[in-house]
């Protein structure tokens, strides 16, 4: 089972080596303010399914808003224990 820090350290390494068809690729080229509407959009998916969905659907929406997250920490340069040190 793939953990944050695993996805963390594969999306790393995709926007370094930049292979053909990465979604991940695609989304750092449309820049931080594409990936924070996405990032938007994807939380309110977490919450509608929350309220009206099953409990397997809302933990792949949640698992999608940090997909994002992480796009987004990989566009900024940072890194998960930049955010850990918060927690
Ligand atoms: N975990 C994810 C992941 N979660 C969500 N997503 C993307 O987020 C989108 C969320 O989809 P929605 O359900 O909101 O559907 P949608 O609005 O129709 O999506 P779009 O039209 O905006 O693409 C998906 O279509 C994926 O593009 C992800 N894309 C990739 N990963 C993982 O990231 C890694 C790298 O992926 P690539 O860069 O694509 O190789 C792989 O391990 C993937 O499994």
């Amino acid at each position: 089972m793939k953990t944050f820090d695993d996805l963390y350290a594969e999306l790393r390494e995709k926007s370094i080596s930049r292979p053909e068809g990465s979604g991940t690729v695609a989304q750092l080229d449309a820049g931080v303010h594409a990936i924070g509407k996405k990032i938007v959009e994807e939380a309110a998916e977490v919450w509608m399914a929350a309220e009206y969905q099953t409990d397997a659907e809302t933990a792949e929406e949640i698992s999608q808003l940090l997909y994002h997250l992480q796009v987004l920490m990989v566009a900024k340069g940072l890194t998960p224990a930049d955010v850990y040190r918060y927690l």
